[in-house]
Formats: structure tokens, sequence, C-alpha cells
């Protein structure tokens, strides 16, 4: 369609190449892990060689499982060329294949190039984090010299220690804080990138508005963008340090105890891992899908509240406030349900999950660490050289085994420190994986947006489930031309249909109108008058046909919709919207242009009783409905464009308002447009637009469009289908008058003069 705007230049424009990354990294880690393997088995021992099979063997099966599984379960539904199936009452969220891959798609909005802000904080992050670890073995080391020193008496070399104790105090606390910091620049640079490209999809190619109107995919848009977004980008920021640093603890933790506990407790470790993170991972309760549903219910109370807020007086009126606070708290007690549900699965969880890392690692690690004791054989190339070291070193005796004391506790307490961290970055590592669920389910949720947002901006649309059979018209076959730059509006062949093509509201609509031709619609309720105009907008889809119209700029074409639009800003920005000050700066126009306007459609004591032109007040409760109608009109002068259109925009004002509008509007220039049913309107325009009329097969999908005053009389015709229609109400009071009469004579309550009092009243009513 011509009013739409490219993309932005971020956009993933497929899925694919993503996707075959990930298989290209699959693909080249295996053999990489097999040559591992293979590497082990010919050159060592008979021990490596297991630990090559067992190690192959491994990554063989996990890629089998969640490599190229995931790649072809999830390309159908990764193919950005479809628009996404989204099943909202089976939310799919795991760990998994799917996952990461929806993560990918993410990441590439997020970062969409090597050198963008966000990788900088990265590099920084993990800078940090690589430090924080390498200052953690250095204080291992010294807690055990510590320790060792102490046992030893010897107050020296304690002192010493102590000093460089508090002399490291001051990186590591600087590093602490650094990495706190740079992950909350991370969250705020993740959610920068996404907001902003998400804006430019929302904000352009009216997809805010198919999003709501056209497309039921994703529920409370606001809240997605507003708050999923934030939890999305929290989740990966804090999950990157909580992950990464863990995980890179373990490698250098692994590294360094490796070379005192030796490789039987290296393995020992490995498989402890290993178990546990299978036990946990079969137990972990699904906390992605969780906290999806989570945020979905969050958005369902929280549109709640902007339901009241938005029609507070209207619900007042109704006194409906019963019924709004019963639908308030039901949404509420839905969301603490499940909140509360979360909570329950959390106890019986953290309980097991608590006993397997806290406790049976640290048993499991201080046998680990027991090792280089008991068995100093199997311990690891540190722990013996330094054994031997002693051995050579001392003259023997009692002076000996001091000295092997001294190094067995300083190993000892070196082990249990690296232990202790071990055991903490493991533990995180777990923890983590019901942090990853939780990721999952945002990233469920942001991912599903993201695609059901480009979809709309490329007019890409899913049919309802539940929409009818037998329709006329499928969003997924949209073959009309909404062509602009024409001086006029004309009408091709167009089917005016509802967005889902399940009802035809007017059949082939087929109508030419240039300057000057003001035109009037009119048509029962519910015939298509306004979606008339949505389709020469461009907000409804078309189906077939083809549409001409001005220019997509104001001063071609203004529309004034049926229910007037105050915006956020000063009095002054309600006269100009959609302009800016700035646009109006540049147009030339001052304070007393806009004067002049409020003067033309009778607001002129407006800036005198709001407090000037630069007042900010929530106006749509501040102005009465005809008020805000005339300040829809003071738009129009302002603009002053080619063509107007007026869905019952005049309704609310009285008619000698309506009058100079029409007559002010054709002096300067301005060709008119109006929907409405009155026909005391009709003396303005020139030509007429009935649709509802009787079609084929007796539908109410016909339409007739004449000439006002023309050949055939429409116009005549119609004024005297108005008579006729006052003939015949008028008809039915008398009809009602005599029945009043015989009944108040059969009641003997007095003369008909109270009927005939009442009467006159109903007739001062219906002219
Ligand atoms: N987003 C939508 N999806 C599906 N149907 C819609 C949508 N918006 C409007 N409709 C339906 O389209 C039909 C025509 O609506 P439209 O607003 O064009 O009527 P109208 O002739 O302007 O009525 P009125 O005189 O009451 O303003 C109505 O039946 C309405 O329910």
């Amino acid at each position: 369609m011509s009013f739409s705007k490219p993309l932005p230049d971020v956009l993933p424009t497929s899925l694919p190449d993503v996707a075959s990354l990930v298989d290209q990294v699959s693909d080249r880690a295996t053999p990489a892990l097999v040559a591992t393997g293979a590497y082990y088995a010919k050159t060592q021992r008979t021990r490596r060689l297991v630990y090559g099979i067992l190690l192959t063997g491994l990554s063989a099966y996990y890629y089998r499982k969640y490599g190229r599984k995931s790649k072809k379960l999830y390309a159908e539904e990764m193919n950005t060329d479809e628009p996404l199936k989204v099943d909202k009452d089976k939310v799919k969220v795991a760990v998994d294949g799917r996952f990461l891959r929806q993560l990918m798609f993410i990441g590439k909005i997020c970062v969409p190039r090597w050198r963008s802000k966000t990788v900088g904080i990265l590099a920084l992050h993990t800078f940090f984090l690589v430090l924080r670890t390498y200052l953690s073995v250095i204080v291992a080391r010294l807690d055990g010299r510590l320790v060792r020193d102490l046992v030893a008496a010897d107050g020296k070399e304690f002192l010493r220690g102590l000093a460089y104790w508090f002399g490291i105090a001051v990186p590591a606390t600087y590093t602490n804080s650094m990495i706190r910091y740079l992950q909350s620049k991370l969250s705020i640079s993740l959610r920068t990138s996404l907001t902003k490209y998400v804006h430019d999809l929302y904000m352009s190619n009216n997809t805010y508005y198919k999003a709501i109107n056209l497309d039921n995919r994703i529920d409370g848009a606001d809240q997605l963008i507003t708050t999923d977004i934030n939890r999305f980008c929290n989740a990966l920021a804090s999950l990157y340090s909580n992950l990464g640093k863990p995980v890179l603890d373990m490698i250098i933790f692994n590294y360094q105890l490796a070379r005192s506990i030796g490789s039987l407790g290296m393995w020992g470790l490995l498989v402890n891992y290993g178990i546990t993170a299978t036990i946990l991972r079969a137990a972990t309760p699904a906390f992605g899908k969780l906290a999806a549903e989570e945020a979905k219910l969050e958005g369902n109370f929280r549109s709640a509240h902007s339901r009241l807020i938005t029609n507070a007086e209207e619900i007042a009126f109704y006194n409906g406030a019963d019924l709004e606070h019963s639908i308030l708290s039901r949404t509420y007690s839905r969301l603490i349900k499940h909140i509360n549900r979360i909570y329950r699965i959390r106890i019986a969880y953290n309980m097991f999950e608590d006993f397997l890392i806290k406790y049976s690692w640290s048993a499991a690690g201080l046998l680990i660490a027991a090792i280089p004791v008991f068995f100093p054989d199997l311990a690891g190339a540190r722990a013996k050289r330094q054994e031997a070291r002693i051995a050579a070193e001392a003259e023997g005796g009692a002076r000996k085994s001091e000295r092997v004391t001294g190094s067995r506790t300083q190993g000892f307490i070196t082990n249990k420190r690296l232990m202790i961290s071990l055991a903490d970055a493991g533990g995180r590592i777990m923890y983590s994986y019901k942090e990853l669920n939780e990721l999952a389910g945002y990233t469920y949720r942001v991912y599903n947006m993201l695609r059901v947002l480009q979809d709309l901006h490329g007019n890409k649309y899913v049919k309802s489930e539940n929409a009818p059979q037998g329709e006329h018209f499928s969003l997924e076959a949209i073959h009309g031309m909404l062509q602009l730059g024409y001086n006029g509006i004309k009408f091709d062949n167009v089917p005016v249909a509802t967005p889902n093509g399940d009802t035809l509201l007017i059949r082939d609509l087929t109508f030419t109108i240039g300057p000057g031709d003001h035109l009037m619609i009119t048509g029962p309720n519910g015939a298509g008058k306004t979606s008339i105009l949505r389709l020469v907008a461009g907000l409804w889809p078309l189906f077939r046909g083809r549409i001409d119209r001005p220019d997509a700029s104001l001063d071609t074409i203004f529309y004034i919709p049926q229910r007037p639009y105050l915006a956020i800003g000063s009095l002054r920005e309600q006269v100009i919207y959609p302009h800016s000050v700035e646009q109006m700066r540049a147009c030339g126009r001052t304070e007393e242009d806009l004067m002049g306007i409020l003067k033309k459609v009778y607001l002129e004591y407006i800036p005198g009783r709001e407090g000037g032109w630069g007042a900010v007040k929530e106006w749509k409760d501040v102005f009465s409905g005809g008020e805000k109608q005339r300040m829809q009109l003071a738009r129009l002068f302002y603009h002053r464009p080619r063509f107007a259109v007026l869905d019952e925009a005049t309704a609310a004002v009285s008619t000698d308002v309506e009058a100079l509008l029409y007559s002010t509007a054709k002096d300067e220039g301005i060709t008119i447009v109006t929907i409405s049913h009155r026909p005391s309107l009709f003396k303005y325009h020139k030509f007429l637009l009935r649709v509802g009329e009787s079609g084929v097969g007796g539908q109410a999908d016909g339409w007739t469009f004449e000439k006002i005053g023309g050949e055939g009389g429409g116009f005549l015709a119609s004024v005297e289908e108005e008579i006729r229609k006052l003939e015949g109400e008028l008809g039915e009071i008398e009809g009602l008058k005599e029945r009043l009469r015989v009944i108040n004579e059969e009641l003997k309550l007095g003369s008909s003069r109270d009927v005939e009092g009442e009467l006159k009243h109903a007739k001062r009513t219906l002219i």
C-alpha cells in the first residue's frame, strides 16, 4: 500500500539466517567435540579414553536432542515470510530450541551491529566479571595463607597477609559495584533498542490501529511495550551476570582445583554437576509458562483500570461503579490466585533446590577437598609438588611434620574456599535455571509481539479461528489498490467489508467527486458510512477494487472523527493538532491567527477562561460535548485542507455554527464530505451517497449516488420523502390523540384539554 513506510533497518527480514547460524555452530561444534574425544582416546591413558567417549556421547546426544530437532520442529513457526500463528489458549514456553531461536531473533534487534553501545557495555561488563573471578581466586589463596600463618603462629607473615587482604578489598569492591552498575546499564540499553524498534513499527503504517482493530493475536499492546519489554531486558541482563559469572567461576575454579585435588576429584565434581542438573531440570516446574501467564494477567488487571479512567464519566452517569468494581476485583483475584499458585509451587521447589545444592554439594565438596589429605597419591600436580618440596627442604622429624600440617591446612582452606565459591557458582547456575525459565516466558511474549507487529506493519494478518464460515473476503488475500495523488476521491468497484471479511457492508461502491463536489453520505446505523472513510484513510484492508485519493498530508485531506479527540498538551496544541508548536511557527502562524480561528467557531472565550494558550489540562474533561466538536472544527480551519471529511462532527453544535461552518469551509475552498443522518444538511452539499439500500438478493448492501437538486430531482425527492415521513409521524399523533380522548372519556378524567397539552408538547418535540 502506498501508505507504507519502510521497516526500520534493524529488522531481521528473515529468520533462516539465524537458524542456519545455529546449525553451522552445532555442525562445527560436534566434529570439534568428536575430535577432542578422539584426541583424548588416542594420546592419553585409558581413563582419558573413557572421558573422551563420555564427552563425545554427551555432545552428540544434546545436539540431536536440541539442535537438529528444534530446527525442523520450529522451522515453520520461525519463518518470517508467513504470518505468525498464535495459540492464545496454549502457551508454549520451555527452555528449549524454540526459546533459543526466539532469543536470537530478539537479540538481533537489540544488538543489530557489532559496533554499538550495547556491545561496548557487554564487553566492559564481561571484563569486570572476569576480574571478579580472578580476584576471588586471589582471595581464596590469601585465605589459605592467612590460616597457615595463624596455625604456624608466624605473626609477621600473618600481618603481611592481612595487608594484602585490605589491598585487594579496594579493587574487589569497585569491581562489584561496577558489575551492578553495568548490569543496569545493559538492561537499559537493551530496553532502549527494543522500545525504539517497537515504537518505529507500532507508530508507522497504522500498526497501532491494526493491532487493536484488525487482529486479535496480541492482547494489551500497552502492557507488552511498557512492562514486558522491561521485564525481559532485566531478566536477560541479570541472567548474563548471574549465569556468565558462575560459568566463568566454574571454569577457573575447576582449573585451580584440578591442580590441587587431582583429576579424580575433578571428575567427581563434574559428575556431581551433571546429576544435579539432570535432577533439577526434571524437577523444575514450568516457571516460564507461569511467568508468561502472570504477565498476561497483570496486563488484564492494568487494562481494566485504564478502561475505568478513560470512561470514568460514562460509568459514573450509568452508576456502573458496582459492576466495574466487581470486574476489577475479578481480574485482581485471578492474578493473585495465579501468583499464590506460583509461590506455593516455589516452596517445595526451593526446599528441594536448597537441599540439593547447599547441603549435598557441600558434603561432596568437603569429601573432594579432603582427597589430597587422605589420598596424597590421587592429589593434583600442585599439591604433590608442594609436598615434595617440603619433604626435600625439611630436615625431618617434628619440623617436617609441622610444615606438612601447615601446608595441608593451607591447601585444605584454599580448596575449601574454592569449593565454597564453586558450590556458590554451581548453585547460581542451577538457580538461574529458574530465571532462565522465567526469561523464556518473557521471551515468548516479546517475540510474539514483535512478530505480530512486523506482520501487521507488512499487512499480513491471520484470520480469527472463530471467523464464521462462508465469508466473502479473506485477510490473506487483499487485492485492492489505494492510490494517492488524485485531486478528488474516486471509488472504483470497491466492496466495503468488515476487516475479518465476514460481512459485506456495501457492494462494489463506485463514485467520483472532485474539488467543490461536496458530498453527503447518509444511511442507517451500522450500514458502513464510517467504514467508507476507514477505507479512504487506509485503516481497513482494501479487499478488491481501487480507491484514488489526495496525498496523505494535512493540507490535502483532513478527517474529523465521530468521537472528538483531545491530545495531551497545551490549549494551543488542541487547535493545531496534529501539528507541533514548532511546525506552527514554521508555517508562520501566530496566536492571533489562532484567536481568529476560535472566533469563527464561537470559542474565543476559551483562552481567557482556561488561563491562556499555554494552559495544560485534561481537555477531554474540561470541554463540553459541543465545545469539543467546535474545537475539532477549529482544527479544520487551522489546517485549511483541500478535502475535509466530517463524520457526524457537528451533531452537538447549534445550527447557526453549523451553517457558518459550511459557508466558511466553502469560502476557504475546502471540499466537504459529510457523514450524517440529518436531512437539514442536504442543502450544503452537491452529491448524496445513500448506503444501506436494498441490494442484490434483498441484502442491505446496496447504494445510490445522485446529484442533489440535479436531474431526476434527487434532492427534492429526498426532501419530499422527509416530509412524507414527518406527515406519517404527525398522523400517528392524531391517532394517539383520538385514542387518549377515548380513554380519558372512558375513565371520566375530564376534557381532552390536558391530552391536547400533551400532544402539543409531543409535536413541539418532534418539530
Ligand atoms: N474493527 C471492526 N471489526 C469488525 N467489524 C467492525 C469493526 N468496526 C466496525 N465494524 C462493524 O462494521 C459495521 C459498520 O460500521 P460503521 O461504523 O461503518 O457504521 P456507520 O454506518 O458509520 O454507523 P453509525 O451511523 O452508527 O455511525 C458495523 O456493523 C460495525 O459493527
